[in-house]
């Protein structure tokens, strides 16, 4: 593996510069791709409506996509689509061969079933990996007591994009996961709870918190990483925090800012500038999770097509 520029000077973990040197890795192998078998990935984008902040998400995936020489496909749908018609648009899609992956941008408005719409995905080509097939094959999934070792890079089946990258930002910034206490906050079926099996499938003992939880913060003051995923402005306190733990901030939360040229700024579910003094490492927001995401979103397409060719896990 590359040795990553993972972290600053301070005890930042720079979630930008991590990112980076994983879209390098992808784009030397989707040119060996091409080049042993002809092959270029393929990623099918379905936007619907006028949302400013998934219209943003969308262009930094396309532009990624051409960066590291992925075909991508954009399908752009009014905001009164019919659940129908996106199903009938979802199901084009599974039957295209030069579509490895097929991505539905959420939320989508409130009239539509969201699930409903993942639901169609083949399970193959849901590089978002928010199949249920495809969760609970990474519940499934059992190596421990066996030679085989739990690899992001050749699982055969897709893992939910944030979560890997949770996971990733932790070990190339030097932490070994394997005995550690972890903390999960937050239990939605897109982070908190692929999250919490991936760490559990990397050996750490791991405990969820969520809105019943009695006396959340005592809970998260033992683990040596926790993973916020709430959704809540700054919520994650220092005194949330066991000195020295690794903190990873899934959450990017708009609050208003009259300083800012934007008239707002984005914060993470963590108090970063106070739980920086506790942690042994941090995420920013941004630049910490969010451009991980769509590393990984690139490398599930990456793996699907090679899958394709080889009808196993990629490899
Ligand atoms: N189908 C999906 N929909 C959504 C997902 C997802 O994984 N799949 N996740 C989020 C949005 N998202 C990707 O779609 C996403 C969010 C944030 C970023 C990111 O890089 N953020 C930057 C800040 C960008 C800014 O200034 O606005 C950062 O954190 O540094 C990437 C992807 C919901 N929908």
């Amino acid at each position: 593996m590359a040795t990553p520029s993972s972290s600053s000077a301070d005890n930042i973990i720079d979630g930008k510069a991590i990112a980076e040197t994983i879209r390098g890795e992808i784009k030397e192998e989707c040119a060996a791709l091409l080049q042993s078998s002809g092959v270029t990935p393929g990623l099918a984008v379905v936007l619907v409506g006028n949302r400013t902040d998934s219209a943003t998400y969308v262009r930094m995936k396309i532009k990624a996509c051409e960066e590291v020489g992925i075909h991508s496909f954009k399908f752009d749908f009014p905001s009164d689509v019919t659940e129908a018609d996106l199903i009938a648009k979802v199901a084009e899609l599974n039957a295209d061969p030069a579509v490895h992956g097929i991505l539905v941008q959420l939320p989508l408005p409130g009239h539509i079933h969201e699930q409903k719409v993942l639901d169609t995905i083949l399970p193959d080509k849901d590089v978002d990996g928010l199949h249920p097939l495809n969760l609970a094959q990474l519940a499934h999934t059992n190596t421990h007591g066996s030679s085989r070792k739990f690899d992001l890079k050749t699982l055969p089946y897709h893992a939910a994009c944030t979560p890997q990258g949770c996971i990733e930002l932790i070990e190339r910034s030097g932490t070994v996961i394997e005995g550690k206490e972890a903390v999960v906050i937050g239990r939605s079926n897109i982070v908190g709870i692929p999250v919490f099996l991936l760490l559990m499938q990397k050996n750490a003992t791991v405990t969820v918190i969520h809105s019943r939880t009695k006396d959340a913060s005592a809970v998260c003051k033992r683990a040596d990483i926790v993973v916020a995923a709430v959704g809540r402005a700054e919520m994650v306190k220092p005194d949330w925090i066991k000195p020295g733990a690794v903190v990873i901030d899934v959450g990017i939360n708009s609050v208003d800012d009259p300083t800012s040229k934007k008239g707002y700024r984005l914060v993470g579910d963590v108090d970063f500038a106070g739980c920086k003094a506790v942690a042994g490492k941090i995420t920013p927001v941004p630049g910490g999770v969010g451009p991980m995401t769509i590393a990984m979103l690139l490398r599930n397409t990456l793996q699907g097509a090679k899958r394709g060719l080889s009808g196993g896990n990629g490899n």
